[in-house]
């Protein structure tokens, strides 16, 4: 099982297909010639201010703890040790930090930056803007092969039209000097939550996994075309961006895309190296319904799955669908 890479450049007729084939088979995706401009340099600086983030003394990024006043709910700064994504498995919690960053409104963070990214916020903002427009461009085409309204998607995701749960999220695993007994899991298995996460992982840092249909864990590579890169390496290429769907895509079409579980692992041998990635998790508008999307192929496959996202015959809404992931999750009362 090798996750597709799909050319999204506009002489590729074929790239709505080969990107809905490639999110109803693995859930994830390769995306290169995007032409929306998430461009290297942008994702560059993005990592450099991460690196600056978690180097920062302990204090300073304790301002802006996850759930403080500063930073808000589900917002800010999460110490080692805080989350544990598959606890029935995890003999210890993932060995990892993570910045959680909202969505802005018209310009405007919602939560406290810490002291170090201050100065930057203009530069996080304008990555949370290039995200989301890429997303966009992913929704247009699921969108055009599935036969519905080309803007059925990007409506409800218009960030101009109220507020959602998207997040930009920095994340840090340190390194260990010792595997000591029962850590070996730096994000322990699970499926994302929105409808679609961007994925960039630093050059050179793999770690990522995928379960496959057999049950298999499978690595994702950082760069797809390694060993095929004409001797460029891999911090100096563009890399394609790595797409997956989330839970909330995958009941909203009734199981036809999927979500698929991965996980972070240290690599053999690198567990002294430390690794930085970075999510971008897109949510649609909260109060979004979840009604099903109108495509016939959506609706042949839930008559067959029975997926959906109606409870006792009420639609949810994005909020209600987020809520009901996070508390079965963390234990959050919802
Ligand atoms: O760090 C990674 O490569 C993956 C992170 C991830 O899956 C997540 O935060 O949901
Ligand atoms: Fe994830």
């Amino acid at each position: 099982m090798l996750i597709p890479t799909v050319d999204l450049s506009s002489d590729n007729p074929n790239a709505s297909n080969q990107l809905l084939d490639a999110a109803t088979e693995y859930g994830f995706v390769f995306i290169e010639n995007n032409n929306i401009g998430i461009l290297k340099s942008n994702i560059d600086n993005l990592f450099a201010l991460s690196q600056n983030f978690f180097a920062a003394p302990v204090e300073v990024k304790q301002e802006v703890a996850i759930g403080s006043n500063k930073a808000g709910k589900n917002h800010g700064w999460l110490s080692r040790g805080i989350e544990t994504l598959d606890p029935a498995t995890q003999k210890r919690a993932d060995v990892k930090e993570a910045l959680n960053i909202g969505a802005h409104i018209n310009g405007e963070l919602q939560q406290a930056l810490p002291t170090p990214l201050e100065p930057h916020r203009e530069t996080i903002i304008a990555f949370q803007n290039s995200c989301h427009a890429f997303c966009q461009l992913i929704f247009q085409h699921l969108a055009e092969a599935l036969k519905v309204k080309r803007d059925w998607f990007t409506t409800r995701h218009d960030p101009s039209k109220g507020p959602s749960g998207t997040l930009l999220r920095l994340l840090y695993y340190p390194h260990v000097l010792d595997v000591e007994d029962g850590i070996d899991i730096r994000a322990g298995a699970h499926s994302d939550f929105g409808s679609v996460t961007l994925l960039f992982q630093f050059p050179g840092q793999p770690g990522l996994e995928i379960k496959t249909p057999t049950g298999e864990w499978e690595s994702v590579p950082v760069d797809p075309a390694q060993g095929e890169s004409n001797g460029v390496v891999e911090s100096e290429r563009v890399l394609p961006i790595l797409v997956n769907i989330g839970d909330l895509l995958e009941d909203w079409t009734g199981g036809l895309l999927k979500s698929t579980v991965h996980r972070v692992i240290f690599p053999k041998g690198g567990e002294g190296a430390d690794r930085y990635s970075i999510a971008y998790f897109c949510h649609p508008l909260d109060d979004a319904r979840l009604d099903p999307v109108p495509s016939n192929k959506v609706q042949d496959h839930a008559a067959k799955t029975g997926k959906g996202s109606t409870r006792n015959g009420t639609v949810l809404t994005a909020k209600d669908h987020l809520m009901e992931r996070l508390a079965a999750t963390y234990s959050i009362k919802t």
